[in-house]
């Protein structure tokens, strides 16, 4: 049998965040990293949903829309019955604007001519009003999401945003048709359908609205979304929630932590691990620049400390540091020498034993799953929203329980609530 649910993610930790999502409804999620290469089928075996991450967010539009095709024709062969593309609770997009573009395309080669579009994830304060988004209590075009170096949100209106990366309308199901319940949503779709429009922002405030629309959406061929409307598409299929669809093998070797993100909520979580006097080790992008061997620092530090507990090498600093940093070497030369050090570390860690290893930050994340030599992960217990505990396999055949937390994600201690997780019951 085929998997039921294919999806396609833009970025790495979206990936997994989306996952984690899908296996606290019931499925059973394997997480590959990119297209693979040769079939790779295997790696979907007994899954209900495989999640392709791809790092399409930022890159140049025909490049996202072709990585995405691509994604889309593996999980076709998969059997994938209905199409998922995820994209960031924030609705991240560069003016250039990838989400349009790419959602077309798939609408294309799907042969559908309707889409729906939400990026609300309740859960974690994303919330769609009026076709408006909000973090938290405030617009988008009023948060942090105002300043991204990447892919600045300044105008919360979804259904204009989206309408200027696509020649396709764009129209609203908002909340008082959701309230109606599914029928009154597949009522709308039709309405809208019948005028032409190919994609519906759809307003979600609460894990009700998106289990409503899951349910409204079953027969589409395409859904596009953050990972928020996963919590309700697997009872289509029948699943209910179940701890066996997290079921990891057993965890046990050394444990670390690495960051390399710069985020508020990671700057945080390191200083909650320092307070507790564990090791730690800092890295410094200058001196790495200088020529030291900062990576082989690292994992002497480590060495001598892996056996009373978790390490921690990291990079995170507060935003005026990384911006005196930045401003010496280039953002960009600062965050390679940063990611490869990381990446030799977690090479370096694995080697001396480390089997349940901590990640924060995506491009950190991808930079250690592609050290590492990683091409899938399955899905287990969520941490905290948006993260969950994952078990890969390593080139050598070993297992490796590996969490990816992206940078605004987790509370104060989720360091240490992730290794209390896997401790057996
Ligand atoms: N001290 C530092 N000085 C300069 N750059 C750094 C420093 N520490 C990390 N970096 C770089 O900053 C970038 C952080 O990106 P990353 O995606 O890993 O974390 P994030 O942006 O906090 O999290 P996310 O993308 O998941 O929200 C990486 O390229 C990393 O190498
Ligand atoms: O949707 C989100 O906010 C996250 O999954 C994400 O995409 C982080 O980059």
């Amino acid at each position: 049998m085929g998997i039921r649910l294919g999806a396609i993610a833009d970025d790495f930790t979206g990936a997994t965040d989306l996952a984690n999502n899908l296996v606290r409804a019931g499925m059973r999620v394997v997480q590959l990293i990119d297209v693979p290469e040769d079939g790779g089928y295997g790696l979907a075996a007994d899954a209900d949903a495989v999640v392709i991450a791809l790092k399409s967010r930022t890159a140049p539009v025909a490049e996202a829309v072709a990585a995405s095709l691509r994604a889309l024709a593996w999980l076709r062969g998969a059997g994938a019955e209905q199409v998922y593309f995820k994209y960031c609770s924030t609705f991240d997009s560069t003016p250039a604007g990838n989400i349009g573009p790419v959602a077309e395309a798939l609408m294309d080669a799907l042969g559908t001519d309707f889409t729906v579009a939400t990026p609300a994830f309740p859960d974690n304060g994303r919330t769609v009003f009026k076709g408006h988004l909000f973090v938290g209590d405030v617009l988008l075009s009023e948060s942090g999401m105002r300043d991204h170096p990447l892919t600045p949100m300044t105008d919360s209106n979804l259904v204009k945003v989206l309408g200027a990366q696509t020649t396709r309308p764009v129209g609203l199901i908002d909340h008082a048709v959701l309230a109606g319940g599914a029928g009154a949503v597949r009522a709308r779709i039709a309405e809208l359908r019948s005028q032409g429009v190919a994609f519906a922002i759809v307003d979600a405030v609460s894990n009700d609205d998106l289990v409503r629309l899951g349910e409204a959406v079953r027969d589409l061929p395409l859904v596009t979304a953050g990972s928020g409307l996963a919590i309700g598409l697997p009872m289509n299929w029948g699943l209910q929630p179940s701890s066996a669809a997290a079921e990891l093998p057993p965890a046990s070797g050394h444990r670390a932590v690495i960051s390399g993100s710069v985020s508020t909520a990671t700057n945080g979580q390191v200083r909650a691990f320092l307070d507790t006097g564990r090791p730690a080790f800092a890295v410094d992008p200058l001196r790495i620049a200088a020529g030291e061997d900062v990576a082989g620092s690292a994992l002497a530090f480590a060495g001598a400390h892996l056996a009373d507990g978790p390490v921690l090498i990291y990079s995170t600093e507060a935003p005026e540091t990384v911006r005196g940093v930045q401003s010496r070497l280039g953002a960009a030369e600062a965050g390679a020498l940063v990611e490869g050090a990381l990446a030799e570390v977690a090479r370096g860690l694995v080697a001396r034993g480390v089997r349940r290893l901590v990640v924060a930050g995506g491009e950190t994340s991808g930079a250690v799953v592609k050290a590492l030599g990683i091409t899938g992960l399955r899905i287990g217990p969520q941490i905290d929203p948006g993260v969950p505990w994952c078990a890969a396999t390593l080139p050598e055949g070993q297992t490796l329980h590996i969490a990816l937390k992206s940078g605004n994600f987790g509370g104060p201690d989720f360091f240490s609530a992730a290794f209390a997780l896997l401790e057996p019951a």
